[in-house]
C-alpha cells in the first residue's frame, strides 16, 4: 500500500507554492524518464490553486509540451457551459500554458452539449483506451487499469472525490473505467468520473482540500473512523494530502505545518 503524507499550510497560498513545486518535479522526473508526463484535472477550487505554476520559474521551465492532460470527474454540459470543469480549467490554467491543444481531452464535446452522461461516459473510456493503445497513458501492472503519473483531487465536505458520492454506488464500479451519475448530490446532477480502480492505479495522487467545512470529512477518511469515497483514496507510489489548518482541523497528532 503507498505511504499517505499530510502536509498542513498556514494559507492557501503556502499550499499553492508547495503545489507547484510537487507539480514541477514530478514534471521533470516523468518527462525526463517517459518523455510524457499524464496530469489528471478535477474541478472545484483545485483549479484556483495551481497559480504558482503560472509564474517563475515554473511558467518557464516546465516542459509543458509534453503534458497530457485528463479530467477526472466533468460534468455533463457543454464545453461552454459555466458548470464545465474544462472551462474552469482552460480559463484558469490551460489558456496560459503552452500545452498543446491536441494534448488536452475533454468530455466529448455534443454528447457533453445533449447531456448523454452515459454514451459520454463510453467515450471518455474509449479516449482513454485509445491513448493506452498510443503509449500516452501507461497500464498499471498486469491489472490492464489505466496508470497515470498524477492526479490532482479534491474533496466535498461530504467526503465525495471525483463524482463518487457517499451512499451511491458508482463507488463500488469495479471493471469500467469511466461511469457516469444522473443523480449527484452536488450539482448539476449528470457527471462522468472516473471509477476507483482507475484512480487507484495512478502513480501520485494529490488530495489537495482547504476550509472548515471538509474537516469532518478530512478526519474520517485519514483515520477511518467513517467510510467515505476519499478513505479509500490510495496509489501506486504515494498520496498526499495537501491541507489547511481549517480543514485538517479535527485531525488530532498531526503536525507537519510549514
Ligand atoms: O466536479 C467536481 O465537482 C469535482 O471534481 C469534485 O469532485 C471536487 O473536486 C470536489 O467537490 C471538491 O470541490 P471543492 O474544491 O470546490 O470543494
Amino acid at each position: 500500500m503507498a505511504p499517505v503524507k499530510k502536509i498542513i499550510f498556514k494559507t492557501k497560498d503556502e499550499l499553492a507554492v508547495e503545489l507547484a513545486k510537487y507539480t514541477a518535479n514530478l514534471s521533470s522526473k516523468f518527462c525526463k524518464e517517459r518523455g510524457i508526463f499524464t496530469v489528471v484535472l478535477s474541478g472545484g477550487d483545485l483549479i484556483s490553486w495551481l497559480w504558482k505554476l503560472l509564474e517563475p520559474p515554473y511558467a518557464d521551465s516546465i516542459e509543458w509540451s509534453k503534458w497530457h492532460i485528463f479530467w477526472v470527474d466533468e460534468r455533463v454540459c457543454g464545453w461552454d457551459n459555466a458548470d464545465s470543469n474544462y472551462k474552469l480549467a482552460y480559463d484558469g490554467f490551460l489558456s496560459k500554458v503552452p500545452i498543446p491543444a491536441e494534448n488536452i481531452y475533454a468530455i466529448d464535446k455534443g454528447l457533453g452539449a445533449e447531456g448523454n452522461a452515459e454514451l459520454a461516459a463510453e467515450r471518455y473510456e474509449e479516449c482513454l483506451k485509445q491513448k493506452v493503445n498510443e503509449n500516452i497513458i501507461r497500464t498499471y501492472k498486469s491489472s490492464g487499469f489505466p496508470q497515470f503519473d498524477l492526479q490532482l483531487l479534491g474533496m466535498g465536505p461530504d467526503g465525495h472525490m471525483a463524482s463518487l458520492f457517499p451512499g451511491h454506488d458508482q463507488i463500488n464500479e469495479k471493471v469500467k473505467w469511466v461511469t457516469f451519475i444522473t443523480d449527484s448530490p452536488k450539482p448539476p446532477p449528470k457527471r462522468i468520473t472516473f471509477t476507483l480502480p482507475v484512480i487507484n492505479c495512478a502513480s501520485y495522487n494529490v488530495m489537495a482540500v482547504c476550509d472548515k467545512e471538509q474537516a469532518d470529512s478530512v478526519e474520517a477518511a485519514l483515520t477511518h473512523t467513517k467510510d467515505v469515497p476519499a478513505g479509500r483514496l490510495t496509489a501506486d507510489v504515494e498520496v498526499v494530502w495537501f491541507l489547511d489548518q481549517a480543514a485538517a482541523s479535527k485531525l488530532k497528532g498531526w503536525c507537519s505545518i510549514l
